[in-house]
């Protein structure tokens, strides 16, 4: 099976606006409040993701109805006003926790058969402490698998009216929600006693705020017990806006903190039922300067520049915490993150990911049953990120390209999950360093002008060509046949060269006339013709892009090597002029050449650069040609910086 993935190159910053998609907890528990209640409900800016889908799915099973207004986020439930009343369904849940939890507990007390399956993963988080919770008001709950895990089996059962039911808390919070969402369905008094230390109470203020909008007010003893008042019915409010995710907005006020900002997050603000918008304080003890509208918040790089460290508490925000797991990579110190026990069942095993990919991209990672100790890097390496089907990894990970560094994310489509837009925002709010690409065959004057435009603009530039001469001429030292690939490739990949000054340097020997003789240059035609040994040297290409720019010439810049190059420009002249100027060239540097041989060896590099099947040259349709054959390099070198400033 072959890998997707998505590949970040290095931003220069972070600017500008992003309009969130709906919440997530919102989203599901409003779905099924209203799939509950008694009415009609119109839900605006409803989350359209992968778990949302998997209610709407499910609801539509047990015989809600509901409809979406054309390709909008706008939905209408009419609500069943009461259990559901289809009594026989096999549910299909995903890895979606906020229904696998709340529809268990509204099943088991609907009367009727089900079973509720997951993907594998869905299958390794527990649920327990529901289910005990559940079975002591009479439900049937069955596990079909390991026991106090899904799948699950519910059975039809004489449900206890009234009384006490007690449910652990320290675990998931979904518990908790699921069950004070599900016992209005008893119409009977009932009080949940939480045994150990509640967790990630925010999401039960979600919970809490739904219920009363649909006309059930809990009452409410400390975070420890919560009574269901008797008789108490959903009812639909009517019309109902789903906030922006707050957990989503994590990652662009990150980017704004970060990459200098401001970055504006549209949909939450002081007025969110949402914990996670407190997220905006935590960045803040950073030191980002942060400003919170009613429905807005935006996020701007400290006054220093840097990120302060910090050691904080984040149980009130754990799925915002993993954003400044990442955000530790650029503050000024080693950095705690603490109480965050609930990530080891999320997703995925979260603490355990998030180090090993930390490590990664340079951190020293202290891992703990509840803690995380991050020691960012003096630099960042550039790596390819697993993502574990999580969300939150892709998501989170994203902001590495933001110190400099191209960062690759594996299996990117599980942003699906809750953002699945997620990408397209994140490029909308950065900037990658530019690259200008020149590209064209040998003696067009790729170098003479790639040099001079960066020069002109202050960039960094990138003779491609050179680190083929280099494999060719590090091949010859080492005796290697020039059709041994895989052993041109492994020496391709780590080469010894550096390149200082004007000069070229391999090993400790200044090699920058040695790689221009006749030998070397049909050498690297040759050697360029290899795929294993073009794909060794991506990485330390990609390398070369730094801020503020890359000029970077040669055969494949802007074709396979930087794709989303700025500018592109296939630089061309006929084979006589080239051969002209390559002429001129030689003499200049006392070396002798004859016309005619001159000739024949563009010919033959031309065919062999055009014919091979990795990266032949070729203008592509979004390149700009520049045919120099009557142009000189001062009105080349206009050309290109024309095209790079307009
Ligand atoms: N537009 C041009 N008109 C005339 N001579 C040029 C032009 N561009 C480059 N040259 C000259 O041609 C020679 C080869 O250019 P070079 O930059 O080495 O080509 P490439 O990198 O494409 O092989 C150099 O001596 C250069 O000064
Ligand atoms: N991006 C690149 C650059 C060079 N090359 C190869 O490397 C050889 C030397 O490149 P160069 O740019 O130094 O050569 P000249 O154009 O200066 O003759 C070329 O003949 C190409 O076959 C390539 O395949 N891809």
């Amino acid at each position: 099976m072959t890998m997707d993935f998505i590949d970040l190159p290095p931003m220069l910053d972070a600017t500008g606006q992003v309009r969130l998609p709906g919440s997530k907890s919102i989203s599901n528990r409003t779905l099924l409040l209203a799939a509950l209640a008694e009415g009609r409900t119109e839900i605006r800016d409803l989350l359209a993701s992968d778990d949302v889908e998997r209610m709407l799915d499910a609801l539509r099973t047990l015989g809600v109805s509901w409809a979406r207004e054309g390709d909008s986020d706008h939905y209408r439930v009419d609500g069943v006003a009461g259990p559901f009343p289809v009594k026989a369904a096999d549910l299909f849940l995903g890895n979606a926790g906020t229904a696998f939890r709340p529809l268990t507990a509204a099943l088991a007390l609907s009367g009727g058969e089900y079973r509720l399956t997951g993907v594998a993963r869905m299958h390794e988080r527990p649920i327990g402490d529901l289910v005990d919770g559940l079975r002591q008001v009479g439900a049937n709950v069955r596990y079909l698998g390991v026991e106090g895990f899904p799948p699950l089996h519910i059975l039809p059962a004489a449900i206890r009216p009234g009384g006490m039911l007690r449910v652990r808390g320290d675990v998931s919070s979904q518990f908790l929600t699921a069950l004070l969402m599900a016992l209005p369905l008893t119409g009977t008094q009932t009080t949940i006693e939480v045994v150990g230390e509640l967790i990630s109470k925010p999401y039960i203020s979600i919970t809490l705020d739904l219920m009363a909008r649909f006309g059930v007010e809990v009452q409410r003893e400390g975070w420890t017990r919560f009574t269901v008042p008797g008789g108490a019915r959903y009812r639909s409010p009517g019309t109902l806006f789903v906030e922006g995710d707050a957990s989503s907005a994590s990652y662009f006020l990150a980017a704004g903190a970060i990459g200098g900002g401001p970055v504006r997050v549209e949909g939450v603000g002081r007025s969110s039922i949402q914990g996670d918008v407190r997220f905006a304080e935590a960045l803040a003890e950073l030191g980002a300067r942060v400003d919170i509208g009613d429905n807005w918040i935006e996020a701007r790089a400290p006054e220093s520049g840097r990120l302060k460290a910090f050691d904080l508490d984040l149980n009130h925000i754990p799925d915002a915490a993993m954003t400044l797991a990442v955000a530790a990579l650029f503050a000024d110190g080693p950095c705690t993150l603490r109480n965050i026990a609930s990530w080891r069942v999320k997703e995925t095993d979260r603490i355990a990911a998030m180090a090993k990919e930390l490590r990664k991209v340079g951190a020293a990672v202290e891992e703990g049953a509840d803690f995380l100790r991050v020691t960012p890097p003096a630099k960042l390496v550039p790596a390819a990120i697993d993502t574990y089907d999580d969300h939150r990894m892709a998501m989170c990970f994203s902001l590495v390209s933001l110190g400099g560094c191209r960062v690759r994310i594996n299996e990117p489509k599980c942003v699906n999950k809750t953002f699945p837009t997620y990408f397209e925002c994140f490029a909308s709010i950065t900037r990658p360093v530019p690259v200008i690409a020149i590209d064209g065959p040998s003696a067009s004057g790729k170098g003479t002008v790639a040099a001079r435009v960066a020069a002109a603009l202050g960039y960094h530039y990138l003779d491609s060509g050179s680190l083929y001469r280099l494999v060719a001429l590090a091949a010859r030292r080492a005796e290697l046949s020039l059709d041994d690939e895989p052993a041109l490739a492994a020496l391709a990949a780590c080469l010894p060269a550096r390149f200082s000054a004007a000069r070229v340097m391999l090993d400790d020997e200044d090699v920058t006339d040695a790689i221009r003789s006749e030998t070397c240059s049909v050498g690297a035609s040759r050697v360029a013709a290899l795929p294993a040994v073009r794909a060794a040297l991506l990485g330390r290409q990609h390398d070369y892009r730094r801020a503020p720019g890359l000029v970077a010439e040669g055969r494949d810049m802007g074709s396979i090597v930087f794709p989303d190059a700025t500018v592109k420009i296939f630089l061309t002249a006929t084979v006589e002029a080239r051969a002209q100027r390559r002429y001129k060239q030689l003499m200049e540097k006392g070396m002798g050449a004859s016309m005619e041989s001159l000739l024949k060896d563009l010919h033959e590099r031309d065919a062999r650069d055009a014919a091979r099947t990795v990266a032949p040259l070729k203008k592509l349709p979004d390149a700009v040609l520049l045919d120099t054959t009557k142009v000189d390099v001062e009105q080349a070198v206009g050309f290109v910086l024309d095209r790079v400033r307009s």
